[in-house]
């Protein structure tokens, strides 16, 4: 390793990588600094295998759905595709050589170890001292959040990076935390057959979406056999080869524990005080051009705003053109999308009404029921779901919009570019949307508002 160089990434996720290989790429020299694998989380252990499981999942829950459409089905799950797939496919059983390589063909050098920044301008990594002349890039990532719950700790409980290496649906699975990562498991597994319960804490599943989606999803688990508890937080937990826990007066039963409460920093060890930033935060606060101190960018999840790969590669692009003295456009997140990959998808971009009131705005709102539409009386079994649209009533454009239904993610993206462009909204009532699309429901709800 030099001793000096133009640029120090420490922490090589989806963020990390991309603005290490583009800063390379543009003849800077770079070393990136990782603890475990290159590309980070998300082609390990959470959207590239958790999607393979969803794709697996849906085949069955479509197959089910044979007898109300076109005679009958046998469906006999097997987890054994899903995790070959996941092995083979997805992580090369969780070796990150092609990535690796693919990081030093830019001209990136890689460093296996913990990065710390130990004073400014200097990060330590393996017992040695590394001077980043122009840059320090933080893009570290999160770890799962295991909540103080009694008896928890010491318990072989499962996080995601345990869940997508499953050599078989366990029997039975309790599922704490009804966010996007405990709902994308909590249904897979239900549909390989596990006996699903869902512990969520907040009233609502999903807490940060729109309240009817989070009742659309409810339902649906439901239906496909999963116990959903909504307020409901898990009081006690014990393991003698299978898992006790004690929540809402009840005591449920079951073979594994998924952990799904959230994510944590820990900016202590990453050594920020030495940078004038506060080591107890859970995050680290960035500017328009994701500049968290003197010398020092920060992307990705650690900068708390939107736990998403497209965020963290955005911020990339932004933080590659600031470190180089380019001219080009600051970080705007008012059209940020996000899919969970339920089924239904929930699909959001932009704010909610709740937020978009809280933000000050004249809010109008209008929704449409996905059955009520062409597309959805045709598609019939599977058609639960909605369109909601989020306008300011004074400038009359979309400030958010959710979509809950078949293929939400792929519908949402007409609307994200409505909020991203700011398209009027008399705009949008005068496009011609096909018939019968599911998209065209975007047309009544815009039609309400
Ligand atoms: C189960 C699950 C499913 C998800 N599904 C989706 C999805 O479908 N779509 C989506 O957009 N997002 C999804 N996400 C979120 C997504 O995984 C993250 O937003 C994404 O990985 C971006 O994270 P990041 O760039 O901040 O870094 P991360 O991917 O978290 O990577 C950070 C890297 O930094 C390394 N590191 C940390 N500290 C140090 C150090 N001191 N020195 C050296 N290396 C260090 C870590 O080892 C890690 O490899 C999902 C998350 C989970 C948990
Ligand atoms: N498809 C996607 O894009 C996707 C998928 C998965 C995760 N992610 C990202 O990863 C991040 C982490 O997701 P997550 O679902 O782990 O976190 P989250 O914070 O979104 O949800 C955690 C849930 O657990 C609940 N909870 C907390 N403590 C609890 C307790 N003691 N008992 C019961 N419930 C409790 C919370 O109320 C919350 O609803 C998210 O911010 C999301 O952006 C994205």
């Amino acid at each position: 390793m030099p001793d000096e160089v133009d640029v120090v990434v420490i922490g090589l996720g989806p963020g990390g990588e991309d603005l290490g290989a583009r800063l390379a790429t543009a003849g800077l020299s770079v070393v990136g600094i990782e603890s475990r694998l290159v590309g980070g989380e998300c082609p390990y252990f959470a959207c590239i295998p958790t999607k393979m499981m969803v794709r697996a999942a849906d085949a069955l829950g479509e197959a089910r759905r044979v007898p109300r459409l076109a005679g009958s089905a046998t469906v006999e799950p097997d987890w054994a595709p899903v995790a070959a797939r996941i092995r083979d496919e997805a992580t090369t059983g969780w070796d990150d050589t092609i990535a690796a390589e693919r990081f030093e063909r830019t001209g990136g050098r890689l460093v296996r170890g913990t990065g710390r920044i130990t004073a400014p301008g200097e990060v330590s990594v393996n017992g040695r001292t590394v001077r980043a002349a122009r840059a320090i890039v933080l893009n570290p990532g999160t770890e799962p959040d295991v909540p103080p719950i009694e008896g928890l700790a010491g318990t072989p409980f499962w996080t995601n990076r345990d869940a997508v290496s499953a050599q078989r649906a366990p029997r039975s699975l309790i599922v704490l935390g009804g966010g996007p990562v405990g709902l994308e498991f909590a249904q897979v597994f239900a549909r390989f057959g596990t006996r699903v319960t869902v512990l969520e804490a907040q009233p609502h599943l999903l807490p940060a979406a729109e309240p009817e989606a989070a009742e659309v999803i409810a339902e649906r688990l439901a239906a496909e056999g999963a116990s959903v508890l909504t307020g409901t937080p898990a009081e006690r937990v014990d393991h003698d080869g299978v898992f006790r826990v004690t929540a809402g007066g009840e005591e449920i039963e079951a073979e594994r524990l998924l952990v799904a409460t959230g994510r944590r920093t820990d900016l202590a060890a990453l050594g920020v005080g030495a940078v004038g930033l506060d080591e107890r935060a859970r995050t680290i606060e960035v500017d328009e051009r994701m500049r968290a101190a003197r010398g020092v960018w920060a992307i990705g999840d650690v900068t708390g705003t939107g736990a998403f790969t497209h965020t963290s590669v955005y911020q990339s692009r932004v933080a590659a053109a600031d470190i180089l003295g380019e001219p080009g456009p600051t970080a705007d997140y008012r059209a940020m999308p996000s899919v969970t990959f339920t089924d239904p998808e929930v699909a959001a971009v932009g704010r909610t009404a709740a937020q978009a009131a809280d933000a000050g705005l004249r809010v109008r709102t209008a929704s449409t029921r996905i059955a009520d539409s062409a597309r959805g009386f045709i598609h019939k079994v599977g058609n639960e779901g909605l369109i909601k649209v989020v306008a300011d009533a004074d400038h009359d454009v979309l400030v958010g919009a959710t979509v809950v239904g078949p293929g939400a993610g792929e519908i949402l993206g007409a609307l994200a570019v409505a909020v991203h462009a700011e398209v009027p909204v008399d705009l949008l009532r005068q496009q011609i949307y096909a018939y019968p699309t599911f998209h065209r429901a975007v047309e009544s709800a815009l039609a309400d508002l």
